[in-house]
């Protein structure tokens, strides 16, 4: 019964699943192990005999025995075995190194637990048998026969107990001996925990000292990334700074580039100029052998004319003595007068030759200046292509430098040369507008052209005879049948009025071949000459037409000084053109471009600078004519007025004077020349003659008036002809000629055109106004001298 509590132990600890951890199973065994005053039993077997001892190693040896004893007194059994009890390592090894090291489960399932049977052996002939054949009965066994013992045997059972006993000694001090092993295994195990704990220790000393390292070897870490966002931060400004540099050092190499290519190009242009220059040169050499010539020719016309004008004079005053002394004699003077005559003629068309020659010369040039302009042209060509070939230089710099460089000498070169040429060409410029003068005043300042308008209409039949011998050559001369006259014979004959001008067109006559021929009177005017071309004739025989019509000579003058400006425009001219309209009615000065509503209210007066030789009429309009296209407007605005001014039986152009005046100032950048000319472009009224005219009241104050100052025109002419003073030159006595006083004479160039109407009933009118055309071509004005002759 005592032995129970330990067999459950034993039980308990048997029944405990095979894990690794031994060491607590035995301890819960214990722990559950008899106490003082329980009875132990001890056991004989080797493996549990460990724990047998442990049971009791609380308790004496004597309680020990007797309650062995007390055991044994109830049972025949001798010995106690554990009959099925494991055998297995140690529980508890000797040394720390024996600790036995769990041990991973065992992938096979365990064999079924046996019925749990205790054996022990005490004698030879005795056999106890402790047998669990359920919790909490023990059965004791005879060992022979396996039965219960008897309760009788105690001889057997002291026997038993002895060995039990020595046993139990033996056991115990085995125990002892294990108990040593272990306090040497336990002290081991704590000198193995000290080492440990001084391991531990050292491990967190090195791990504080590594913690210490982290710390500071993340401070450095931080410290670090610091230094590099710094060194990350400079570098980035490195780079812009490197990059803002390269971007800099980029636009200046671009903007080198750039001038480099303007001043390539520049250079290009100059050897354009240069080869232009050439161009030029050979032009310019032309011009001097023709000029050369035109001198020699000029100083030899004016050597004879000097010389004829004396041998003429000096054979007049002998002529005229020979005639007061011998009558017959003077018919033989007479004679040779007219050879001389002739010989003067035959040298005056010798003159004129010359004169066509060089104008002959002139049309050559003006050929070689468009060549000159050709060649400029082929040069644009080539300056194209050279700027083709800039423009391949461009793309490869490096390779290209020499050849810019040789480039560029080649440019300066022609650089100099073009500033050459301009300057030839400004100097020619001048020599022309010098040559041009000259011309002109060899063909006279006051010129006469004729132009006889054809018959409209049903007018075919009712004209008169009308000739023109020398239409195919000269084109200069006009013959007029005149009326029927009846000789004292009572025959009727017609004479013949010849009447010779410096031009004379037929009927068939255009305006465009009218204005070639006063063009360069229109480009005297540019060259800053005053000029006054003026239509006289009767009324309907085409003044208006050949003014303002609008192939007419304004319209044409006004086209060709803007072109004529504009080309010279290369030579360094810049020209402003202004015109103004007026009319003289009734000796009053009215603006064309003004409004006819306003003409009985505004005086307009004339005034007159002697300084600078110009006129200007107070309060009239002025218009810039910036494009030729601004004439008809003006045209249109002063026919406009006119016919608003216009009666029934009245029509304005024809009893009234119209002005176009047109004021050209020049100016010269390169030489810093002015010039300021003049163009007066005169339609005169009708030149009907007041007896024929029969006209009263309103209308013979025009026509007086008309012809008063018709007749000044020709009063003035025949005053400039007579060579007298300025000062007594009768513009005063009419509004027409004071308005164009410094445009008739001086150095001002004047054309007239005699206008004629081809029909009979106009033919008085018609020879009236050819005789008048007559004086005034038989005027000389200035330098040129003109001879003309009429005969009646
Ligand atoms: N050369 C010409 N060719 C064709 N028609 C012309 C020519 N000359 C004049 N005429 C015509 O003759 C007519 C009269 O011409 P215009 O009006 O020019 O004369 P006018 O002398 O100016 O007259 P007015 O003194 O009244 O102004 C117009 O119808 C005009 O068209």
């Amino acid at each position: 019964m005592l032995l129970s509590p330990i067999i459950e132990s034993y039980a308990l600890i048997l029944q405990q699943p095979r894990t690794g951890d031994k060491v607590a199973s035995y301890a819960s065994a214990l722990s559950r192990a008899p106490t003082a005053g329980d009875s132990p039993t001890p056991l004989s077997s080797s493996y549990p005999k460990k724990f047998a001892f442990s049971a009791y190693r609380n308790t004496s040896l004597s309680t020990a025995f007797r309650t062995l004893s007390l055991s044994s007194n109830n049972s025949d059994s001798r010995s106690v075995s554990l009959s099925s009890a494991p055998q297995e390592e140690p529980l508890c090894p000797k040394t720390p190194s024996q600790i036995p090291k769990p041990k991973p489960a065992p992938k096979t399932p365990c064999p079924p637990e046996p019925d749990l049977q205790l054996h022990i052996f005490k004698t030879p002939h005795t056999k106890y048998t402790v047998y669990n054949a359920s919790p909490g009965k023990i059965t004791y066994l005879n060992r022979y026969s396996n039965t219960p013992a008897p309760a009788w045997d105690t001889k057997g059972r002291l026997e038993d107990m002895e060995t039990l006993y020595s046993q139990l000694k033996s056991q115990l001090d085995s125990a002892a001996t294990e108990k040593t092993g272990m306090e040497e295994g336990i002290s081991i195990y704590k000198a193995r925990i000290t080492e440990m704990e001084q391991v531990r220790l050292q491990l967190s000393a090195a791990n504080q000292t590594l913690s210490t390292e982290l710390a500071e070897t993340k401070v450095k870490l931080s410290s670090t990334n610091a230094q590099l966002d710094d060194m990350k931060r400079s570098h980035s400004f490195e780079i812009d700074d490197l990059r803002r540099k390269n971007r800099n050092d980029f636009e200046d190499a671009k903007d080198d580039h750039r001038k480099e290519i303007e001043r390539l190009q520049r250079e290009a242009r100059d050897e354009l100029d240069r080869v232009r220059k050439d161009a030029q040169e050979e032009a310019d050499r032309a011009n001097k052998t023709w000029r050369e010539e035109l001198a020699d020719k000029e100083r030899e016309l004016r050597a004879e004319l000097e010389e004829e004008r004396a041998r003429r004079l000096r054979e007049v005053q002998e002529l005229t003595t020979q005639f007061s002394l011998q009558k017959l004699t003077a018919d033989n003077d007479v004679t040779s007068k007219d050879r001389e005559l002739q010989s003067l003629r035959s040298e005056l068309n010798e003159v004129k030759a010359n004169l066509e020659s060089s104008n002959a010369l002139n049309a050559s040039l003006k050929e070689k200046l468009t060549e000159a302009s050709t060649s400029t042209l082929t040069l644009e060509t080539s300056m194209r292509a050279m700027k083709a070939k800039i423009d391949f230089l461009e793309s490869d710099n490096q390779a290209q430098s020499q050849a810019f460089q040789d480039l560029n000498q080649q440019m300066l070169d022609a650089q100099a040369v073009a500033a050459e040429a301009k300057e030839k060409l400004r100097q020619e410029e001048t020599l022309r507008r010098k040559l041009h003068n000259q011309v002109q005043e060899l063909k006279g300042n006051i010129r006469v052209f004729c132009r006889v308008r054809p018959a409209l209409g049903d007018e075919e039949t009712k004209t008169a005879e009308l000739a023109f011998p020398d239409a195919d050559t000269d084109s200069k001369e006009v013959v007029v049948q005149g009326p029927d006259q009846k000789s004292a014979m009572g025959t009727v004959t017609k004479a013949n009025n010849n009447f010779s001008f410096d031009r004379v067109f037929g009927p068939s006559s255009q305006n465009g071949e009218i204005f070639d021929e006063i063009s360069q009177l229109v480009q005297s005017a540019l060259d800053g000459y005053n000029v006054c071309i003026f239509c006289y004739g009767q009324t309907g025989s085409g003044k208006t037409h050949t003014m303002s019509a609008s192939d007419g000579m304004i319209p044409s003058a006004v086209t060709q000084i803007y072109e004529t400006a504009k080309s010279l425009e290369d030579k360094g001219w810049t020209y402003s053109m202004e015109g103004s309209f007026v009319e003289v009615y009734n000796e009053t000065v009215n603006d064309l471009l003004g409004k006819a509503e306003d003409w009985n209210n505004k005086k307009h007066e004339i005034r007159q600078d002697p300084v600078k030789l110009k006129t200007t009429i107070t309060d009239v309009t002025t218009v810039n004519l910036d494009s030729p296209s601004r004439v008809n407007a003006i045209l249109d605005q002063a026919n406009r007025n006119r016919r608003v001014a216009a009666t029934q039986a009245n029509s304005r152009s024809s009893r009234s004077h119209s002005v176009f005046i047109l004021r050209l100032i020049g100016e010269n950048s390169m030489t810093g020349e002015r010039s300021e000319g003049t163009l007066n472009l005169v339609d005169l009224a009708g030149s009907e003659r007041l007896a024929h005219s029969q006209v009263s009241g309103d209308r013979l104050k025009e026509t007086q008036n008309i012809n008063k100052s018709l007749s000044c025109l020709g009063d003035v002419i025949s005053a400039l002809g007579s060579g007298k003073d300025a000062k007594h030159i009768p513009y005063r006595n009419s509004k027409l000629t004071y308005l164009l006083q410094y445009s008739l004479g001086g150095n001002s160039k004047t054309l007239m055109f005699v206008m004629v109407s081809p029909l009979q009933a106009h033919l008085s009118e018609t020879l009236t106004s050819l005789k008048f055309a007559t004086k005034v071509h038989n005027t000389h004005i200035g330098t040129a001298k003109r001879q003309a002759k009429v005969k009646d």
